[in-house]
C-alpha cells in the first residue's frame, strides 16, 4: 500500500455549498480536518484460516478542500476503508475522527446522527428511492428532524447548481445514470457535510458521463469540501490531489 500526492487540479463549478443551505444550519466547522484515520487496521475473520488485513496501521489525513482516492484492483479493500471512514462499521483497532472528532467507540446512533452533520455517503449504486421524485430523494435526510419544508428551496438550489435542477419532479426511473448519480450527490450535500465519500462514483457511468462527474467532484473540492473516493478509474484517479494504491 502506497499514500502519495497527485499534481494538478481543476477550476470549481460551483460556489461555496454551504451558501445553497441559504444559512439554514450549515454545519459548523469543529476543527481539525474533515476526516483523519488514525493507526487504522481493519481485518475479516475466515473460518479455518488466517484472518484477512486489509490495512494495518494506516494513517490518512484530508483536509476541506482536498480530494483523495483509495485506489487498488477489485477487493484490495477501498470499500472496506471507506465505510470505517464513514463510521458505518469500527476498526479492529485505532481512531476515526470527523472535524478533530472522535467517533471511534460511539454508540451506533450517536455515529448516525454525526455522520448526517458531517458526512454525505454515497455507496457504489447510489439508492435513489424509486417512489419517490429527485426532489424528495434530496430531502430524505432532512425527514429525521422533520426540516423537509425548511430545507425545500435549499434542495431545489442544490438540485440546480448540480445541473439537475429540471428534473426535480422526475422518478428515478426516469432519470439517465448520470443524472441519478447527481441527485445522489445532492442529497448527500444537502446538510452542508464536510466530506463527501463516494464509493465507485464512476463505475457504472460512460465515459462521457463520468468525466462529466469528475468535474463535479473535482469542483465540490475546490469549493472547499473534502472529498473521499473509492476508485480504479484512471480518469478519477489523476483527478484527485492524493492517492492511496492498495495491493
Ligand atoms: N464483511 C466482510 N467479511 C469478510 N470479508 C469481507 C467483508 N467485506 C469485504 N470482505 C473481503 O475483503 C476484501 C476487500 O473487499 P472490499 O469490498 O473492501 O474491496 P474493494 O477494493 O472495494 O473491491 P471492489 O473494487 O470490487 O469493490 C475482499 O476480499 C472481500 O471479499
Amino acid at each position: 500500500m502506497t499514500t502519495e500526492p497527485n499534481a494538478g487540479g481543476t477550476t470549481g463549478l460551483i460556489a461555496d455549498h454551504r451558501a445553497v443551505l441559504d444559512g439554514a444550519d450549515a454545519t459548523e466547522a469543529l476543527g481539525g480536518p474533515a476526516v483523519e484515520l488514525r493507526g487504522v487496521t481493519i481485518q475479516y475473520e475466515r473460518p479455518g484460516d488466517e484472518p484477512l488485513h486489509i490495512v494495518d496501521g494506516y494513517d490518512l489525513v484530508l483536509e476541506r478542500g482536498r480530494m483523495h482516492c483509495l485506489a487498488g484492483r477489485s477487493g484490495s479493500g477501498k470499500t472496506s476503508i471507506l465505510r470505517v471512514a464513514a463510521g458505518l462499521v469500527p476498526p479492529a483497532s485505532g481512531h476515526v475522527l470527523w472535524e478533530g472528532m472522535e467517533i471511534t467507540g460511539l454508540a451506533d446512533d450517536v455515529i448516525t446522527t454525526r455522520r448526517r452533520a458531517h458526512v454525505g455517503y454515497l455507496d457504489q449504486r447510489g439508492n435513489l428511492v424509486p417512489g419517490l421524485t429527485a426532489l424528495e430523494n434530496v430531502l430524505l435526510p432532512a425527514v429525521p428532524d422533520k426540516r423537509t419544508r425548511e430545507l425545500a428551496r435549499p434542495a431545489r438550489d442544490v438540485l440546480h447548481r448540480l445541473g439537475v435542477g429540471p428534473r426535480a419532479t422526475h422518478y428515478p426511473d426516469r432519470l439517465s445514470g448520470g443524472e441519478r448519480q447527481r441527485v445522489a450527490f445532492a442529497r448527500a450535500l444537502l446538510l452542508g457535510p464536510a466530506v463527501i465519500m463516494a464509493d465507485e462514483p464512476t463505475a457504472s457511468l460512460d465515459r462521457a458521463t463520468a468525466d462529466q462527474l469528475i468535474a463535479l467532484l473535482r469542483s465540490l473540492a475546490d469549493d472547499g469540501i473534502a472529498v473521499l473516493v473509492a476508485s480504479h478509474d484512471e480518469h478519477l484517479i489523476a483527478a484527485a490531489d492524493s492517492r492511496t494504491t492498495l495491493s
